[in-house]
């Protein structure tokens, strides 16, 4: 499994802004869509691509487009909605799965109560959006449902994870190399509530409001 911090100033400059609790709704969308867009540039780098030929009005050159079968997006509901826009306007000729995934705050266990993916999956690269990675529950059970279809790659795209979440990741898919994850900031740890510390709170919540 390979990990990648996105180093970059303006990715730490929109990080910062999300975190504060006083950015709203809306603003919090907007800088959500920004972030994904500049992570998925560096998430996309092994995209396949095939060579194809294009007419400028100057000459005939050989240029670039997405092989078949085209990239899967997955975002994880709820909050993994707030980051598809960013990426599919990216990617457009993505297919869209979903997966619907709640963790029980009080017993961290994972619900899935929804699903909409190919079943068959073989030689697809998958990209999963989730702005949250905090014990990894989440994402360990995502990329297992997803690999066990079949999927060539799973580059996960989060905005904010938890060292603890990237351990567990490694404990269950560390040898793994078709799994990725790009990260905009790696926080201090979690709470007792198993909240990310510093984080920028329930990102469902602050996307979408109150979840009850
Ligand atoms: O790493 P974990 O401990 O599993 O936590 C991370 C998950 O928690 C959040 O979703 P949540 O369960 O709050 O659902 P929501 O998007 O509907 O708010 C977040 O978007 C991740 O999916
Ligand atoms: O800090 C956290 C942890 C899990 N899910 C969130 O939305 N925020
Ligand atoms: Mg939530």
């Amino acid at each position: 499994m390979r990990v990648q911090v996105v180093d970059h100033p303006l990715v730490a400059h929109k990080v910062t802004v999300l975190r504060d609790k006083n950015t709203s709704s809306p603003v919090f969308r907007q800088l959500t869509d920004e972030l994904v867009t500049l992570l998925a540039y560096e998430a996309t780098r092994e995209v396949r691509t095939v060579p194809i030929q294009v007419e400028t009005p100057v000459a005939i050159t050989t240029g670039t487009a997405f092989a078949k079968p085209t990239p899967l997006v997955v975002p994880i509901l709820r909050a993994g909605l707030g980051m598809l826009e960013g990426m599919t306007r990216l990617v457009p000729t993505a297919e869209v799965g979903f997966l619907g995934m709640a963790r029980n705050e009080e017993t961290l266990d994972i619900i899935t109560y929804a699903e909409r993916l190919p079943d068959d999956l073989t030689g697809r690269q998958v990209f999963v959006i989730d702005p949250m990675l905090a014990t990894g529950g989440t994402l360990v059970e995502s990329i297992k449902y997803i690999l066990d279809r079949g999927a060539d790659s799973v580059t996960c795209i989060c905005l904010i994870a938890a060292p603890e979440g990237v351990a567990r990741l490694q404990e269950f898919h560390g040898d793994d190399d078709r799994v990725h994850l790009v990260v905009a900031a790696l926080d201090e740890g979690l709470n007792e509530l198993s909240y990310i510390v510093p984080g920028l709170g329930d990102a469902g919540d602050r996307l979408y409001g109150l979840a009850e």
